[in-house]
């Protein structure tokens, strides 16, 4: 591919652009040249009988470490390069979105309440226009209480949007997925991309998607969005009292679920106050009374961690063809009495935490080996014996980093289904972040059923096993 170059005036200033197959570079007069990836991109026209004018609109960091910020740059064209603009134009536009629908059409749901209440504004501010200047169409709703995003979700003509995207944190994201599986196609509904704009105090699934450095950033989010590519994703059903609930990111039990639901009064603190829950339950170090008994099918951590390095080279292969015409959910293959092939967890636990994705927070990576579509759950327990509370303290140390995959306390285990009994009346359950009954259930793997946009083709948390070599 040769470079296709042009100039036009920017701000009065004579400006050149270069474009190449990976980047679109801009010099504004005398100024220094600004790389362009064409991943962020988000439109490119030339406007021949409108002041001749070239537009160019994307996202950059003004400063290195700073949020995406939307950029539209209009250049007006000389005469004699009119071609020339127009060719960069389309082709810019073209490279851009290489294998992308560009113009997505979006249903947004906005939840005015979620994190610390400023959805709406920074919607506004920073989001539509980006949505805006790429050319999408939206269909906005705000959301005025618990359970809209569920009902939206259910009855969603699928055939009139692209993806459905929430602009809150990951309560809205379990409401649209149980809206979809209950849906009168809920299989089609579930093949409807779902991506996340950040603005909740959890905000896990963001963080999953993007990375540290860009899982916060709305206006990263937004890209991912506009750019991201389907990819499926295994979901849990999680079945109580003969009732299912899709679940998509944890399942907490003892320390973790304290963690997930004692902090409810901080939500102020944003996701500072899952490490604070922590300390708070650890100064409590009371062990967890459940059976837990699980299908596992690898505990080998070594394995677990070449596994994951194996996925992070390959990008995921969705084929929108690969729908059967089955139209209703799948059905629980495992049973509620089957135990062979079981094994009961003998030892008392603090926690046990499952669940996909590895971020559960900023600040803790607790599933680092993670796959978005093994078709299994990875289940972390840690169990109290020959445990200190200090020792479970300093076990969090490397938490943002995963670190605490590698003690060899934490009980690692992939699987396709799992259980839990209470043995005692009082305890703690969160499901994806919400309260459910201290009571007996039974979690089960539904492979790849949901959908999400992501730009990576997997999850973005970099995880290595320099704590395990220096053991
Ligand atoms: N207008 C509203 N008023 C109050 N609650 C709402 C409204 N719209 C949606 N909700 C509910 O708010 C809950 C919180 O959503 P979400 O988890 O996305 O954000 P969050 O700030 O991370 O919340 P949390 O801190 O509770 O996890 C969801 O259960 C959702 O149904």
């Amino acid at each position: 591919m040769t470079d296709i170059d042009t100039e036009a005036k920017v701000y009065g200033k004579n400006t050149k652009y270069c474009l190449t197959s990976t980047t679109l570079t801009v010099t504004i007069g005398n100024k220094k040249p600004e790389r362009i990836p064409l991943y962020n991109i988000i439109a490119a026209s030339y406007h021949p009988s409108d002041s001749q004018l070239l537009k160019v609109a994307y996202v950059t960091r003004q400063k290195k470490k700073g949020p995406l910020k939307l950029v539209q740059l209009d250049g007006q064209v000389e005469g004699d390069k009119a071609e020339s603009a127009g060719n960069l134009a389309k082709t810019t536009l073209e490279w851009a979105y290489k294998d992308i629908k560009p113009n997505r059409r979006l249903k947004i749901l906005v939840n005015p309440h979620g994190g610390v209440g400023k959805g709406v504004a920074i919607f506004n501010k920073h989001i539509e226009p980006v949505f805006r200047a790429a050319g999408c169409s939206l269909d906005i709703v705000h959301t005025r209480k618990t359970g809209d995003a569920y009902d939206i979700a259910k009855t969603l003509p699928l055939i009139e949007y692209d993806a459905l995207i929430t602009v809150s944190g990951d309560g809205l994201v379990h409401e649209v997925l149980n809206g979809f599986a209950n849906h009168v196609n809920p299989r089609r509904a579930l093949r409807m991309p779902i991506a996340p704009i950040p603005t909740g105090s959890g905000n896990g699934l963001s963080l999953n998607l993007l990375g540290l450095e860009d899982g916060l950033d709305v206006v990263a989010a937004t890209l991912n969005i506009i750019k991201g590519s389907p990819m499926p994703v295994d979901v849990f059903s999680f079945t109580q009292n003969g009732k299912r609930t899709i679940s998509f990111m944890s399942q907490a039990l003892g320390l973790m679920a304290d963690v997930d639901l004692g902090t409810e009064d901080l939500r102020w603190m944003g996701d500072s106050r899952f490490m604070y829950g922590l300390f708070r339950g650890l100064i409590k170090f009371k062990p967890c009374d459940v059976q837990l008994s699980y299908k596992a099918v690898e505990q080998d951590k070594r394995k677990m961690f070449e596994n994951l390095n194996l996925r992070l080279s390959k990008r995921s292969d969705y084929t929108p063809e690969d729908l059967d015409d089955d139209t209703t959910l799948p059905e629980p293959k495992v049973g509620s009495n089957e135990t062979e092939g079981w094994t009961t967890f003998s030892e008392p636990l603090l926690y046990m935490y499952a669940g996909k994705g590895p971020y559960v927070a900023r600040t803790f990576m607790a599933f680092p080996v993670s796959l978005p579509d093994d078709g299994l759950i990875d289940i972390a327990v840690q169990s109290t014996k020959n445990f200190s509370r200090t020792g479970v303290l300093s076990s969090f140390d490397g938490a943002p980093k995963g670190e605490i995959y590698w003690n060899d306390s934490l009980h690692y285990i992939k699987a396709e289904a799992y259980r839990v009994k209470p043995l005692s009346k009082k305890g703690y359950l969160s499901i994806d972040g919400e309260s459910y009954p201290f009571e007996e259930f039974q979690v089960e793997v539904l492979p790849r059923l949901a959908t999400l946009l992501s730009s990576h083709g997997h999850y973005k948390a970099p995880f290595d096993d320099t704590k395990a070599r220096s053991k």
